[in-house]
């Protein structure tokens, strides 16, 4: 099995004329936590949405378990293992988090609703989801309707529902973003429950959740890589602190 399930390789994309990615040349290898970083405008959010074919690539290729991938839909390539969570929301309000996480599994065995209505086929597929959902600690909102939930919450759901698609490797698009200083710690170990055999991606402006969490750090800047290791080395690296001191963020 290669070591790495995600190759991308002289990854570029214009906008008229402007590189928003350049050249950008990415290995995540299998089983890892790796982050995207890089200050505002870097050309994060562009590499993700090239990376889970929401956007097409000017140059470059993309390599998904070595199969080619950036000429694919998003929906083939989530259905290759490869999703995204946190993105677009994938929870449903007026649904409970029990029904959430069973339209996803159900999403995923490709039935029929009017098969999953039977009630042998619903008992299941509840076994699995009770699972998922203890799995992110929401076992007391089982019957609450999504909506009332706090945003915390209604992410980690959103988790839930990723991992119902069983995916191989997730994309998390900030995964802290918006969230309560308290609610940290614990969103951290559902992620590092969730990457028990699974690879994760993420872009996270949150550096202590960066440094605990990955195994391996890329940094973005201007749609270029400019640094790439471990949290300790990039964080050591004169040109990455410059660049964030330089633009004045973080
Ligand atoms: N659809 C688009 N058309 C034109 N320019 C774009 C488009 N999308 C992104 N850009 C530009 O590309 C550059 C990179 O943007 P991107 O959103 O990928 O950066 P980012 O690292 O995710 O930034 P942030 O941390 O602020 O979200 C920016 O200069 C942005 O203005």
């Amino acid at each position: 099995m290669e070591s790495y399930i995600l190759q991308a390789t002289g990854l570029s994309k214009q906008f008229r004329g402007f590189y928003a990615v350049k050249d950008v040349n990415l290995r995540v290898r299998r089983h890892s936590i790796h982050a995207l970083i890089g200050p505002n405008g870097a050309g994060k959010t562009t590499c993700f949405n090239l990376l889970t074919t929401f956007l097409r690539p000017t140059t470059g290729s993309i390599q998904f378990n070595d199969r080619e991938i950036s000429a694919s839909d998003p929906a083939t390539v989530s259905s290759m293992g490869l999703v995204r969570s946190f993105q677009i929301s994938a929870v449903f309000g007026q649904m409970t988090v029990l029904e959430n996480v069973r339209v996803a599994l159900q999403q995923k065995a490709g039935m029929t609703w009017a098969f999953w209505r039977r009630d042998r086929a619903l008992k299941v597929l509840d076994a699995r989801a009770l699972e998922l959902i203890a799995m992110v600690g929401l076992t007391r909102w089982l019957h609450t309707p999504a909506v009332e939930l706090s945003y915390g919450r209604k992410r980690v759901l959103e988790l839930a529902t990723t991992i119902a698609l069983e995916p191989e490797m997730i994309l998390l698009d900030e995964p802290m973003a918006g969230l309560g200083h308290e609610d940290i710690a614990p969103v951290m170990e559902i992620i590092r429950s969730v990457a028990k055999g699974r690879t994760i991606l993420m872009v996270e402006h949150n550096m202590k959740v960066i440094a605990e969490l990955c195994d391996r750090v890329t940094v973005l800047q201007s749609g270029q890589i400019l640094a790439e290791g471990s949290y300790d080395e990039v964080s050591r690296d004169p040109a990455v602190i410059e660049a964030y001191v330089g633009g004045a963020n973080d």
